[in-house]
């Protein structure tokens, strides 16, 4: 893989933030009366951006969709106020991640986030972890009318980047992340140790278990 830039997927990739999200949206649920779900049970709905979140954490349920009802119009406000009041209180990078963020961009490597997260928390959360800098562009769940597992982020990105889509390699967590790389043409690679299920069986290029791994697949001279 002649790779000459990176595009990363935030939750569940860089950052393990499911026991700020999870917090958010049980304190979303106590506010409208509802008990509380377990950190596993959030991270099996986190994936489809912050509206898709609150339907599933509201009804659940993985197959609840947000249509804007009454009750997911107020649960969508209170996680907003609820996670934006805590977006990296546990957030943590995971392993290696910061030194490896760190050594692609000390050596020049094109860096892009490609999130489903909404803008409103991505660019805040990038800049309290002290990366923002890092990333050349930031494409999040809702910068353009479509998110992953749609192409058009990853095109975004890469025009922005002045790359080739071939050359660009997509590293997610989930099956959206393997389903926008495919769509777009981009190398993808997996990691194993994020949110997204049977994450071995969807087809990536190369699945990693620890993210310096990436080095092995980067042409770094
Ligand atoms: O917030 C989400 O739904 C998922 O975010 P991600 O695309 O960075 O995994
Ligand atoms: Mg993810």
């Amino acid at each position: 893989m002649p790779i000459t830039a990176c595009a990363f997927d935030l939750d569940g990739t860089l950052v393990d933030s499911i026991h700020d999200l999870a917090r958010a949206a049980n304190l979303a649920r106590a506010d409208l009366g509802l008990a509380e779900l377990s950190s596993d049970r959030v991270a099996s709905f986190v994936g489809d951006g912050a509206a898709s979140l609150v339907a599933r954490v509201l009804a659940d349920s993985n197959s609840a969709e947000y249509t804007g009802t009454a009750m997911q119009v107020e649960g969508m406000d209170r996680f907003n106020e609820h996670y934006r009041a805590g977006l990296s209180i546990a957030t943590q990078f995971y392993p290696k991640v910061q030194e490896t963020l760190h050594m692609l961009h000390e050596r020049g490597m094109p860096l892009a986030i490609v999130t489903n997260k909404p803008e409103r928390f991505t660019i805040p959360l990038l800049r309290e972890l002290g990366v923002f800098e890092h990333f050349d562009v930031i494409v999040a769940g809702d910068s353009l009318p479509k998110k992953k597992p749609a192409p058009e982020p990853l095109q975004f990105a890469a025009l922005q980047l002045k790359v080739e889509l071939a050359d660009m390699l997509m590293v997610g967590d989930s099956e959206n992340d393997i389903l926008a790389a495919r769509a777009a043409g981009c190398p993808v690679i997996a990691v194993s140790y994020g949110y997204g299920s049977n994450i071995e069986s969807l087809g990536a290029d190369a699945v990693i278990h620890r993210f310096d791994e990436l080095r092995d697949y980067l042409d770094l001279n």
